[in-house]
């Protein structure tokens, strides 16, 4: 069949989602295309079920830290019911996802997006043309091309995980494996992270990446800095990885968490004359492929910001303004967030000590060990420390990192700060209730 709309959306992940709901309440004719879980990464096999099995970290941290201070229990995970748990969350998904599309008046269609020419997208036996295209077709993992690379397991295997075994190693140390890791280590198993540098976490402030190693460590994780896995053999029952000189480990499991891919190689991009390159399609300010009537958004381009939900989502939004024509601004990101949710968290938003330590005459960094504050040592947290970043002509704050067990609702109010470019005399004058992390801003932020 052949259908005319005036935007055709590929991927329903929060990008897709966010730009077909906004055009429909618009007044547009929007059909949006799927080929796997309606409703994308983030609620079926990213942050979401990801944060459900991280409440196992919470759980058995928040009790073992206070042993000798009222507790004396070590809890143990029970993984097959916390998954099942999860699976509270997961499994109605793509049916609600799928359905709230359609109730709003998006007419939905399930198959593989491929471009046939640069007007023209084929789904199944459906033909759909449209004035407007959007691709939010997201990432995948990336597989390293090793000897053995058919043994990996990826996230998506670990979020659906039926029983923890003993042993397991993560090849890759970014996000995944710093959260994954804590997971897995705190429901029992002996966990391994191999990173082929020094630098795991290469993005966050190093000084915090070493605490947070040191912190993983302390519970039993392993860490293999400098090895570069070549082969992954599969022995009886366990796998064996190797780097072709004396590096040899055997795990019951092995997951690679070196990175995450565009989904691009199904949509024939080609036809469509969108170009695009390793990282993904290449957009301009505006999010506009190399195809005017095509448009980008989310982990599917090549960009410099992180690949996270609230930026797709950002972006969706973006787009419904600009094909609107609310707008004909180009986009611009205010300060973006992100958080490791590892043990304990870290997380930072805006300019980096690293970066202000290139403009010392801009930038002043202050460096705090919040370890005995209150907040933090009434649950006798190993480590809390936070860095901000002012700039040194107006006093504004500019940036921040911490980390510390609240670091993702912490990270959140100094991005509110910044982007709102709040004094710290103005926050001094506002009531917060006590005690809490809010209240701790105002020894934080300071005019000192
Ligand atoms: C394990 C894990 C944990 C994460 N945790 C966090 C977190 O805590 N916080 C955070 O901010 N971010 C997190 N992320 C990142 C976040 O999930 C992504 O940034 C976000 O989901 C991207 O949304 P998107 O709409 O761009 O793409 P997606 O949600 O990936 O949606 C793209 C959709 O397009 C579909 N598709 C692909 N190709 C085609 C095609 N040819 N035809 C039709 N459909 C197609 C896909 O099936 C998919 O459903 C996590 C990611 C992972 C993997
Ligand atoms: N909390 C969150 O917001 C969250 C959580 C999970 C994932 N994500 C998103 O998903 C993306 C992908 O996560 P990821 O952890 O897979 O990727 P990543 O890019 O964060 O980290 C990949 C790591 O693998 C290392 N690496 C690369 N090649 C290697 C090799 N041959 N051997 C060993 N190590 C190697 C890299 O140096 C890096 O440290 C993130 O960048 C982020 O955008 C976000």
């Amino acid at each position: 069949m052949s259908k005319k709309f005036d935007v055709v959306i590929i991927g329903s992940g929060v990008g897709g989602t966010a730009i077909a709901n906004g055009l429909a309440a618009a007044g547009k004719e929007v059909a949006i295309v799927e080929n796997d879980l309606w409703g994308g990464t983030c609620p079926n096999r990213g942050c979401d079920p990801k944060k459900v099995l991280v409440s196992a970290v919470e759980a058995k941290d928040a009790v073992t830290q206070l042993a000798g201070k009222g507790f004396s229990i070590t809890p143990q995970v029970n993984w097959p019911e916390l998954m099942a748990f999860k699976e509270t969350f997961t499994q109605p998904v793509p049916k609600t996802s799928k359905e709230s599309l359609q109730s709003v008046g998006v007419e939905t269609f399930t198959g593989n997006a491929q471009f046939t020419n640069e007007k023209i997208l084929q789904v199944n036996d459906d033909t759909l043309t449209a004035e407007r295209f959007v691709i939010a077709t997201g990432a995948k993992p990336s597989i390293l091309p090793i000897e053995g690379k058919e043994h990996f397991l990826t996230s998506n295997n670990f979020l659906s995980l039926t029983e923890m075994p003993e042993t397991i190693s993560f090849v890759g140390g970014g996000y995944i494996a710093f959260e994954l890791a804590a997971i897995a280590n705190a429901a029992g198993a002996k966990v391994h992270l191999i990173q082929h540098n020094d630098r795991p976490l290469k993005a966050f402030d190093q000084e915090y990446v070493k605490e947070i190693v040191h912190q993983l460590e302390t519970k039993g994780v392993i860490f293999h800095f400098n090895v570069d896995v070549k082969k992954i053999e599969k022995k009886a029952d366990s796998f064996v990885l190797t780097d072709g000189k004396d590096f040899r480990l055997t795990s019951d499991l092995v997951f690679c968490s070196t990175g995450r891919i565009p989904n691009i190689d199904e949509l024939k991009l080609e036809n469509a004359n969108v170009t695009f390159d390793k990282k993904g399609i290449k957009v301009n300010e505006y999010l506009q492929t190399s195809n005017a009537a095509v448009f980008a958004c989310g982990d599917v381009l090549s960009k410099t910001q992180p690949k996270l939900t609230p930026v797709s989502t950002f972006e969706g939004n973006y787009l419904v303004h600009y094909l609107t024509g609310e707008t004909a601004e180009k986009i611009t990101y205010p300060s973006i967030p992100t958080t490791i949710f590892s043990s304990p968290r870290l997380a930072q938003t805006g300019i980096t000590a690293a970066q202000a330590g290139k403009q010392e005459d801009d930038y002043e960094v202050s460096s705090i060990d919040a370890t005995s504050w209150f907040s933090y040592h009434r649950v006798n947290e190993p480590v809390s420390k936070i860095k901000i970043i002012k700039e040194r002509k107006t006093g504004l704050l500019v940036g921040a990192s911490c980390i510390n067990k609240r670091a993702d609702d912490l990270i959140n109010f100094f991005s509110i700060l910044i982007d709102q470019k709040t004094p710290a005399g103005e926050l001094a004058k506002l009531i917060l209730a006590y005690p809490t992390i809010a209240s701790d801003l105002t020894s934080i932020y300071t005019n000192d």
